[in-house]
């Protein structure tokens, strides 16, 4: 029979209920234990469903309190020194929260991308000498705790090539260096496994959806060879794109099973077809875990059915693409859907039904499943032919569009000459990057609001007071460039995807971001376009209250198509210029309201980036233009900020420029600065903003740490063109830290303008 089968389930619950468990740890009002039996409930529930859902193979081990990358490195000792491990048995979960979170001694450990995913995580921190032990067999935990409620699971571990690949070294040397030391230790968990009745253990090695240097396909061999003896069968996936120029590697290492995905890596089936040793197992990862939309049932059993008569039909499973981590958990939560969209939708309960309609059309024939199988084309079709998705005046509109308005009027110099005089800044101008604390009391006004307990009237009034007492503040304390707190927003993509015609919204549709923290992607399904002003209210009020300059608050066009779900029947580029054109018109409404200063946030510019080289410059190209065509309307005296955070920017620094933003704020703090090298080797010619403050932790910087930071900068960088600003927005962090700390970075640049003079 066709093996039905996940490779990873949501974590975070029915309504958030681990964030809701992690939070109240973390804020001392629950114990340990509490936490895990929460934690224990959830995976229990988690197992059931998929049991529900006839699946035949279900994962284990791949649930995480915050982290699986983490997980991997504390059961493997991998544990810098000063969080508190003893360097033998268990990590505690102390321990593990200090890595994930920082603690009064210790910063976090430096989180970043997973993949081209809005998920984060925690990046293994090891030595060069690293040793590693098992501190405990985690997903042998996992498979034993759901045996004894009677559910036979398929282990899930993240493999060691990957592992090392998505660590770091202390003293930069290659961490694939630690394979040999690595590999018998993944032996033993594997031989325990199957000790403990394991049959088949899923492996995931997503790295082979990079480009890889020979090394690192060495790598491969080398480590499989030994963990092929280890005792159960590898069912070895990979996913995120096309395993390409990596298959000749991948198809020689003795697994037993090779998962595809057969969404963004469908160009491997051929060769697969072609090469595949007889025996072995294919999953196909038919279901797109990456997106939100229906499967197309009959276009993926066709698939299935090419696969079934080319190989050993016993041997083929049928899965989502990648793990369902990165999809909210069920779509029958959300009532409020446009009732044409809402057909068109699978969340991850929805995909594991899915799962098994093919693995049953494939089995029974599509006799079978022909009401699943008309249900799906009606869809299908009813959304092709839908009035509602395509938008005449829309796409026009971008057939209109010419070059010459992703151009400002005049080149940077000549705007600079006229922002200085428009503005009146003194060196070094201080700003922050947009959002004020997200304070309980904000979040209750907005969720009372969105129940109808307040009415628009009360809210707005909240909304002003906030803002008003934040003006007034950041005029009292010295600030040159204000913002007005974004205490209106949710979140920086989904407040306008709340605004802009084409998306719809979901009330429980969230996804794990990092932690405990979690985003509700809007969803992108007809044409783009802008009914209304978004910011204008808010941006003109706060500007009413002051003479200095506040800031417009945008979010730039790649960010929201990278953090929505978007459409799959147009180019990415097609929806990210319907985007940016929607966006040009605000920046337009912005400046004629009398705001001098907007800034086009672009945190996800780097996230889009291609996974394989080969495909950037592409990217690039579109991305760059889609933000010059949201910034360009503007006379030369407007001043256009962007924004970015959470990436490695250095391979990118040419796109960066030709942003042609005429100030960049980008997060620095962590590295010391180190980014800025890139800069100045590069010539950057615009003004920058390298983040004096880590906003990611709760520590609170004195003003000599940023006047040193700051000197460092100026030492790369002409001072002329410096500004002075934290990493990020500050919506994460709480008053008492952002008062001082921002007292401390105004009082950081006037020490630096005390001791420099303009030259
Ligand atoms: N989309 C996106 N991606 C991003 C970022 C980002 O800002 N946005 N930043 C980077 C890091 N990622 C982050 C992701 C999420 C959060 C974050 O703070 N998320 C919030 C939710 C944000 C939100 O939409 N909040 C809503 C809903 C708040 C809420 O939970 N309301 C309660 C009720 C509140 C109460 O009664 O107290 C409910 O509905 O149950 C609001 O403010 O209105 C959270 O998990 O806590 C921060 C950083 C990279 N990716
Ligand atoms: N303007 C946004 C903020 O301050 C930028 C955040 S980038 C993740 O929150
Ligand atoms: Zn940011």
């Amino acid at each position: 029979m066709t093996v039905a089968s996940n490779l990873g389930f949501p974590r975070i619950g029915h309504r958030r209920a681990l964030k809701t468990a992690l939070e109240a740890h973390w804020a001392g009002k629950s114990g340990e234990a509490a936490l895990l039996r929460e934690a224990a409930a959830l995976r229990e529930a988690h197992w059931r469903h998929q049991h529900g859902a006839g699946l035949a193979h279900i994962p284990s081990g791949e649930f995480s309190l915050y982290d699986h990358v983490l997980d991997t490195a504390t059961m493997l000792g991998a544990v810098p020194a000063g969080y508190g491990w003893d360097g033998g048995g268990p990590v505690s979960l102390a321990t593990y929260f200090a890595l994930a979170r920082g603690n009064a001694e210790k910063p976090a450990l430096e989180m970043t991308k997973w993949f081209d995913t809005n998920y984060h995580y925690l990046v293994p921190l090891l030595a060069r000498d690293q040793r590693f032990v098992l501190t405990e067999n985690r997903p042998l935990a996992s498979f034993r705790e759901a045996a004894s409620s009677g559910l036979r699971t398929r282990p899930v571990l993240l493999g060691p090539v990957s592992f090392l690949r998505l660590a770091k070294t202390t003293d930069g040397s290659d961490p694939l260096d630690l394979l040999d030391a690595l590999v018998p230790v993944y032996a033993r968990i594997l031989r325990e496994l199957a000790e403990a009745g394991a049959v088949m253990v899923q492996i995931d090695e997503p790295v082979l959806a990079l480009d890889l240097p020979a090394r690192a396909r060495d790598a491969f061999a080398r480590a499989y060879g030994a963990l092929a003896k280890a005792g159960p069968e590898l069912l070895l996936a990979s996913y995120f794109g096309p395993i390409g120029d990596n298959l000749p590697t991948v198809l020689g290492l003795p697994v037993a099973g090779l998962h595809l995905d057969l969404c963004r890596g469908s160009l491997d089936l051929g060769p697969v077809l072609e090469q595949a040793r007889p025996d072995l197992a294919l999953s196909l990862g038919l279901v797109n875990g990456r997106n939100i939309w229906r499967a197309d049932l009959r276009a993926c059993l066709a698939t299935a059915q090419r696969v079934a008569e080319a190989r050993d039909a016993r041997l083929l499973m049928i899965a989502p693409s990648c793990s369902l981590l990165h999809v909210p958990l069920d779509l029958a939560e959300e009532t409020g859907l446009p009732a044409e969209l809402a057909g068109n939708l699978a969340f991850a309960m929805q995909k594991l039904v899915e799962i098994k309609l093919i693995a049953r059309g494939l089995d029974e024939g599509e006799a079978a499943i022909a009401a699943a199988l008309d249900e799906s084309d009606a869809a299908i079709a009813a959304r092709a032919a839908s009035d509602s998705v395509h938008n005449k005046a829309v796409a026009s509109r971008l057939a209109e569009a010419t070059d010459a308005m992703t151009r400002r009027r005049s080149a940077f110099p000549v705007r600079r000459v006229a922002q200085r005089s428009a503005l009146d800044l003194p060196r070094f101008p201080t700003t922050t990057i947009g959002s004020f604390p997200q304070t309980t009391e904000v979040r209750r006004a907005r969720a009372a609001h969105a129940k109808g307990a307040i009415d628009d009237a009360a809210y707005d009034a909240a909304i002003e007071t906030w803002t008003r007492e934040a003006i007034s503040w950041q005029e009292a304390i010295g600030l040159d460039v204000l913002v007005h707190g974004e205490f209106e927003r949710n979140d920086m993509v989904q407040y306008f995807g709340e605004r802009l015609a084409g998306f719809a919204f979901t009330r429980h549709g969230w996804v794990q971001s990092y932690g405990s923290r979690c985003v509700a992607p809007p969803i992108i399904w007809a044409d783009v376009s802008r009914p209304a002003p978004m910011t204008v209210r808010w941006a003109r009020f706060a500007q009413s209250l002051t003479e200095k300059p506040v800031k417009g608050m945008l979010t730039g066009p790649v960010t929201v198509l990278q953090w929505s779900f978007v459409r799959e029947d147009i180019p990415r580029e097609t929806t990210c210029r319907q985007i940016a054109l929607a966006l040009r018109d605000e920046v337009a409404d912005l400046e004629d309201a009398g705001i001098r200063v907007i800034q086009i946030d672009e945190p996800a510019l780097r996230e889009g980036l291609p996974l394989r080289a080969a495909e950037r410059d592409a990217y690039l190209a579109w991305a760059v233009d889609c933000f010059r065509l949201s910034a360009s309307p503007v006379r030369d005296a407007t001043q256009i900020h962007t924004h970015m955070c959470y990436a490695d920017f250095e391979d990118i620094l040419d796109a960066i420029a030709a942003l042609d933003a005429d100030v960049i704020s980008i997060e620095a703090t962590r590295s010391r600065m180190a980014l800025l090298e890139a800069f100045e080797k590069r010539n950057y010619p615009n003004e920058i903003g390298p983040g004096v403050w880590d906003i990611h932790s709760p520590r609170v910087p004195e003003a000599a740490e940023m006047a040193a930071l700051l000197e460092r900068a100026a030492a790369r960088l002409d001072p002329d063109r410096l500004w002075v600003n934290p990493d990020c927005g500050l919506k994460t962090r709480r008053w008492d830290e952002v008062r001082p700390a921002l007292e401390n970075m105004v009082a950081a640049a006037r020490r630096l303008r005390a001791a420099t003079h303009s030259t």
